[in-house]
């Protein structure tokens, strides 16, 4: 049951997909996130720039719930990301790419299982039930893809844009409403990021997906963003990409 569908039964819940109040977050004994607030829309591209050290890898990872916050509130899709109940359903319509993703080569996983992974069913249901639909969902985010001819390889012989593409195929595995990415394209050279660009602009046409990525290419946050946050541990600007890239980025 989604927020939609909860307004629908009755219960007040926003029209924003990702909610994030006052949130704070500290590394050792320093704050490296102040008092963050914004808001993202379905379907909403948002960037988050920021010089180095600023705290952005820091915020995504609080929201997402890979490291704990110390104040502040992160609500995804109407529910709190505290409650346990909720969790798995929330997290199942999210998908998150690193930064400077790579599988270890002491894992013998291969990209089909990869991909595999982002396929989820509510715990209380039997995986096997499931196995038919699951091998026909990998099957087809891998032809998507154009990986089918490496489902049967180890992920880490992967080169770099493939392994992007890998993990794009996983996001697609199953549908989702949020993306996060964390410089994605890190690591590729000029071609293979304009082509993963590219590919996460026509996926995020035909899924529907909101986007919530760090960036440090203004031009493209420039030309493909509908809100750019500029983040200095603290909310330095919020706003359309012209107006923020003007003030804070010039
Ligand atoms: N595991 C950690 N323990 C303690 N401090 C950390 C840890 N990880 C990051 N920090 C510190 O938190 C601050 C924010 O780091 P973060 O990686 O969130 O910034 P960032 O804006 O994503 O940086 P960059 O653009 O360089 O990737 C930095 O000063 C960093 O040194």
């Amino acid at each position: 049951m989604d927020a939609a569908e909860r307004t629908f039964r009755g219960g007040t819940v926003s029209e924003y997909l990702l909610e994030v109040e006052n949130l704070s977050v500290r590394r050792g004994d320093r704050w490296v996130v102040e008092g963050v607030s914004f808001t993202l829309l379905p379907r909403m591209n948002m960037a988050i720039i920021g010089p180095n050290g600023a705290g952005k890898s820091s915020l995504i990872q609080a929201i997402l719930g890979i490291i704990p916050y110390q104040q502040g509130r992160v609500t995804l899709l109407g529910y709190g990301m505290g409650y346990r109940r909720t969790l798995p359903y929330v997290r199942q319509q999210v998908a998150y790419l690193p930064q400077n993703f790579q599988c270890d080569p002491r894992i013998p996983i291969t990209v089909a299982e990869f991909v595999g992974l982002g396929w989820g069913q509510p715990t209380w249901q039997w995986p096997w039930r499931h196995r038919r639909q699951r091998d026909r969902a990998i099957r087809h985010s891998l032809q998507r893809l154009h990986l089918e001819h490496l489902a049967a390889q180890p992920m880490s012989s992967l080169s770099g844009g493939e392994t992007k593409r890998a993990l794009l195929a996983y996001c697609l595995v199953q549908p989702r409403r949020l993306l996060i990415l964390d410089e994605a394209p890190a690591g590729l050279d000029l071609r293979g990021e304009q082509q993963f660009y590219d590919l996460l602009e026509t996926l995020k046409a035909s899924e529907g997906w909101a986007i919530l990525q760090i960036s440090h290419h203004l031009e493209r946050v420039r030309a493909t963003c509908d809100q750019v946050l500029y983040l200095d541990r603290s909310v330095q600007g919020l706003g359309p990409p012209e107006w923020v890239l003007q003030q804070f980025a010039a």
